[in-house]
């Protein structure tokens, strides 16, 4: 009997690829199929420079081969449900579950190092579901087994797999560059030098194709950067510093021109032969590509209609009487159709029975069903003996059990993960905490203050403490609604960062706490220097600076309780709708609208951080003894004694400023806690 390649004309010339080139020669180990051979007439993107690009020289490969381990994926009868909720959209609707609905039902399947598979289906069908349930990346039970070199998901092998989304998770304002930079210093071993992990970002983006753009931003929906292709290809580069043994691409094809989806497909399948384990979902691949796959799984709303070799497919669905209507067929066309219950194209066989089968077969529910019961029938037996065979799986090279933990799990330190995060977030973040929008913003309020207020004196106190409360308002609403974006914004990256160990959660908080700093101290101090001189306040460099120091304190505060909010709601609408509310909880409880408030309500000025804020400001800039002109003719009155002074009592500041310490801490504590818990694990 022929090979399956030989059956669907697929010609054999090994590619002349760099990488798998390095890797077969250089690490024994690497697992090669006999099937792992390439069609010849297509270029992947390795090594696909023009002559005159700097081309990496096999030396500089060096650095790929330790990580490469083979790895065997098997699955057996993968289920998985998702519970459907009532949604009437309103906070007050209930929400109880309405039952299950199953997504994926009983798929099974193989592959191993040095080959290729392609999920096909309709749109809905589970591809998406099933690949990232093979990439450990699926949230709630799964049924069925789901090993690796035979053993379960671990955190080692988390760190050999590369997950390419369907969507790209890119920061926008960074390079090709930079992108790929900062994801080698985060993911490459400790071991490397810098210098030495920035030589295989560079190799990469020579591998990729991407010579030509790398030092064009990333861009994103509103901002042009590079071409959707060379997106896809970074995302893909990201994956690939690591050498991953096990990449899993969802939809990498998708949106792009036959060519560049024609690359792309080939670099995969180089990828492959260097000794990758591949998955990929595709929608519609042409003959052309579905020729480079080893191995296809097409499923049909959740269940497998055929889970094999890609050449035997023809030869499978002839044999349980299916048979395009006209001989070059597109072999993944044929699928699709067959997926979604339609066999219009068929011509009958000769044979009778077949013949009477098809008949049989009149709408597409009865096609579908009938599919999968023959797969039940005659593929799964099959299957299900290779997967318990006695094909011996390569062993994990990695000792580390699953369940280890500690600093070891990382591939960088603590430390290096705060630096690279933090120049990284800096980088990003720029554009948008230095936008001309916002200086001008806090810029033209302050000016406008300033006049406002223009040398305002103790003759007139009661707009003097007017201004005080203004800061403490302002500097209150300003940072907290720009914090609460940060986490609802940072969300998928964090969840793809994380689910490939990246990184620590704790160094990424305090990279992007660190990285806010600068601007969130740079704009109120502009503020509070113009508006300080131009209102009239004190004219004392000392009490001038304590101001700012109060301020500076209420903006770190707000800012944490806008973070909390965000990273507790995760959803931008939700949260910024409660710190309106809460903010004008605090603007009404601070002390300076309403002085009478009855007592089973006045404990909101004690949660009210604008309120202790408010209070420090004066008690800095009125001292005990001060008087102010109370009335016509010269009349003096002490300012402890006007009534919105007098109010506040501006005794105890220390305990004002313990009630603000509490605060900074414990908001930024709940929203490292709300973080965590909504990481995956
Ligand atoms: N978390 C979820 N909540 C609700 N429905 C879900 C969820 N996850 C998957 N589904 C549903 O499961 C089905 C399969 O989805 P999946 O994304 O895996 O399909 P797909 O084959 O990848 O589709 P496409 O080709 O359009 O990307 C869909 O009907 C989808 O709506």
């Amino acid at each position: 009997m022929m090979p399956p390649e030989q059956e669907s004309g697929i010609t054999s010339t090994p590619p002349t690829i760099l990488l798998s080139n390095i890797n077969r020669s250089e690490n024994g180990s690497v697992h090669a199929e006999p099937s792992c051979s390439a069609t010849n007439n297509v270029t992947p993107f390795l090594g696909d420079e023009k002559p005159d690009q700097p081309q990496p020289s096999p030396a500089r490969f060096s650095l790929f081969r330790e990580s490469l381990h083979p790895v065997t994926l098997k699955f057996e009868d993968v289920a998985y449900s998702i519970k459907l909720n009532t949604n009437k959209g309103s906070c007050f609707s209930s929400r109880k579950p309405k039952g299950t609905r199953a997504v994926l039902s009983g798929v099974s399947g193989i592959v191993r190092p040095g080959e290729l598979m392609a999920m096909l289906g309709p749109s809905g069908s589970g591809k998406t579901t099933l690949l990232t349930a093979l990439a450990g990346r699926l949230p709630g039970k799964i049924s069925g087994t789901i090993s690796y070199n035979g053993q379960p998901f671990s955190s080692c092998m988390k760190r050999k797999t590369g997950f390419v989304s369907q969507d790209d998770v890119l920061y926008p304002h960074l390079t090709v560059l930079e992108t790929l930079k900062f994801a080698a210093l985060l993911r490459l071993p400790k071991k490397l030098t810098k210098e030495e992990k920035i030589e295989q970002a560079e190799m990469i983006i020579v591998e990729l194709g991407l010579t030509r753009c790398r030092n064009t931003i990333v861009g994103g929906p509103l901002l042009r950067g590079v071409s959707g292709g060379e997106r896809k290809r970074v995302s893909m580069g990201q994956e690939m510093l690591v050498n991953p043994s096990l990449l899993l691409l969802d939809e990498p094809t998708s949106g792009l021109d036959s060519t560049t989806a024609q690359r792309i497909i080939a670099t995969l399948r180089a990828l492959a032969v260097g000794g990758r384990t591949v998955i990929t979902t595709i929608h519609q691949p042409s003959s052309r590509l579905y020729r480079m796959f080893d191995k296809v799984v097409v499923l049909s709303e959740g269940y497998p209609i055929y889970s094999g070799q890609a050449g035997r497919v023809m030869e499978y669905f002839g044999s349980i009487g299916y048979v395009p209507g006209f001989n070059f067929m597109n072999p993944a066309d044929f699928l699709l159709d067959l997926a979604n219950g339609i066999a219009s194209d068929l011509k009958h066989e000769d044979q009778v029975e077949l013949r009477g089968r098809l008949e049989h077969r009149e709408d597409q529910n009865s096609i579908k069903q009938s599919l999968i019961s023959s797969y039940k029938k005659n593929l799964y037996p099959a299957l299900k003996a290779e997967i318990h065979g006695n094909y011996k799986d390569p062993v994990l090279s990695s000792t580390r059990s699953s369940s280890s933990r500690g600093s070891e799990e990382w591939m960088t330190t603590w430390w290096e993960q705060f630096n690279v995060l933090l120049r990284r977030g800096l980088k990003e973040r720029k554009h948008e905490s230095y936008s001309g929008l916002k200086i001008f913003q806090v810029l033209s309020v302050s000016i406008l203050s300033g006049l406002l207020w223009w040398q305002s004196d103790t003759s007139h106190i009661q707009d003097q403490v007017g201004l005080l409360f203004f800061f403490s308002i302002f500097w209150g609403f300003f940072p907290l609604f720009s914090a609460i974006f940060a986490f609802p914004q940072e969300r998928p990256m964090l969840i793809k960062e994380r689910s490939s160990g990246m990184y620590r959660l704790s160094s990424y908080y305090i990279a992007r706490m660190a990285g806010d700093l600068p601007m969130e101290l740079v704009l109120p101090t502009v503020f509070v220097t113009v508006t300080y001189w131009m209102g009239g306040l004190k004219p004392s460099l000392l009490i001038y600076f304590l101001t700012l120091l109060v301020v500076l304190f209420n903006v770190l505060v707000s800012q944490g309780l806008g973070l909390a909010l965000g990273a507790i709601l995760m959803d931008v609408k939700q949260a910024t709708t409660l710190s309106s509310v809460t903010m004008l909880v605090f603007l009404l409880a601070g002390g300076y609208y309403i002085q009478n408030i009855p007592p089973f309500i006045a404990w909101l000025k004690c949660i009210s951080f604008s309120h202790y804020c408010y209070k420090l400001l004066v008690g800095v800039q009125y001292s005990a003894n001060e008087v102010y002109e109370c009335g016509a003719g010269g009349l003096h009155c002490k300012v402890m004694e006007f009534p919105a002074i007098k109010y506040l009592g501006l005794d105890n500041v220390w305990w004002d400023v313990a009630a603000l310490t509490v605060m900074l801490v414990g908001y930024r504590v709940l929203a490292y806690v709300a973080l965590r818990m909504g990481q995956p694990h």
